[in-house]
């Protein structure tokens, strides 16, 4: 197969990158993209689009964007229709799109429960099921990958996101095993705590809480992560499927997201 990272790895690939406008996403669309992939992303903000866009065809990639929420079926339907017209079936989809804010489990809001479990559960099956029933399966070949997060011990400060993101991983295994017979490899990455236009929003000192919770004694960068997804969603890893792959120097071992109260203070 020769050196995975060659120029040429994904010569003939379209991958659609959802949330690829910004961060972690426009790292992936970047690498995939200069590795030959042709590249589509998504995302709700027009502007974010056509900045990102800028970007990938000063790099000599070809690119497509559309504004889409994958939270709404018929949004992405048009999406990925629209893909196949611009630049070809798509054989990669990286699920990245994504998000949530930090509340206690008494003070969200139905609302807002709903909002983050619909982001990011429900938008990324919509999404998946989608590019597999109208590129992949018919092709019998694609790679998706799902961007989840730290979600080992749960995710204290965020119990929405730490639900929605164990349904990813729960339903990457599943679609593994039913797409197996299609040539369709599904898998996830659990990012750590990644410096990225994501984590800017953020409080800064909540950061390095996170960066001192890190055994490696450091947020990740995009570019990292997106080398892993490089990784997987190359031939290099055609008999890798259904797996979770972690990147986060450690801290899945040990450490917290952020400080969690005791449980009990009085014991
Ligand atoms: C140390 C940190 C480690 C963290 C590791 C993870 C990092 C990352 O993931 S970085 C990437 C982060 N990027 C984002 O989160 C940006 C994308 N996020 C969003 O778009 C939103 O947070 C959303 C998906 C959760 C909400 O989208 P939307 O449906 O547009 O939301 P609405 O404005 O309609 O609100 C619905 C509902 O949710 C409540 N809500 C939304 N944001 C917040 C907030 N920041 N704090 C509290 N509540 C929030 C909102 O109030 C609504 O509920 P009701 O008030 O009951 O109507
Ligand atoms: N950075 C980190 O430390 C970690 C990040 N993650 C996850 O990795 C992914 C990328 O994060 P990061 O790059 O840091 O953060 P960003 O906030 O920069 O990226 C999120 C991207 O998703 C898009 N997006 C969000 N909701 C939707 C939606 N409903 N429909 C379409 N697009 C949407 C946003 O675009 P727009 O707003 O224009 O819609 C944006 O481009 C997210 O899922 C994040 O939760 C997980 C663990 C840690």
């Amino acid at each position: 197969m020769g050196n995975i990272f060659r120029a040429s790895l994904f010569d003939g690939h379209t991958a659609i990158v959802t949330g690829g406008g910004s961060g972690i996403g426009l790292a992936i669309a970047t690498q995939l993209g200069e590795l030959g992939a042709r590249v589509a992303i998504l995302g709700r903000k027009a502007e974010r689009l056509e900045t990102a866009k800028a970007t990938l065809v000063q790099r000599g990639i070809q690119v497509h964007t559309a504004v889409c929420d994958i939270r709404e079926p018929e949004q992405v339907a048009t999406f990925v229709d629209g893909v196949a017209h611009a630049l070809g079936p798509a054989t990669i989809l990286v699920n990245n799109a994504g998000g949530q804010f930090p509340t206690t489990a008494e003070q969200v809001t139905a609302r807002g429960w709903e909002a983050v479990v619909r982001n990011n559960l429900n938008g990324t099956f919509f999404m998946t099921q989608a590019v597999a029933t109208k590129h992949m399966i018919p092709a019998r070949r694609g790679r998706i990958l799902n961007i989840i997060a730290n979600v080992r011990r749960g995710f204290p400060g965020m119990v929405h996101t730490g639900a929605a993101r164990a349904g990813v991983e729960n339903l990457t295994k599943t679609l593994a095993v039913e797409w197996a017979q299609y040539n369709v490899q599904v898998n996830a990455i659990a990012p750590g705590v990644i410096k990225s236009s994501g984590t800017d929003q953020y409080p800064p000192e909540l950061l390095e809480v996170s960066r001192k919770q890190t055994p490696a004694k450091r947020l990740g960068t995009p570019e990292e992560v997106a080398h892993l997804a490089t990784y997987l969603t190359s031939d290099a890893a055609s008999f890798v499927t259904g797996e979770t792959w972690y990147i986060d120097g450690g801290a899945n071992l040990w450490g917290d997201n952020w400080p969690i109260p005791d449980p009990d203070p009085a014991m």
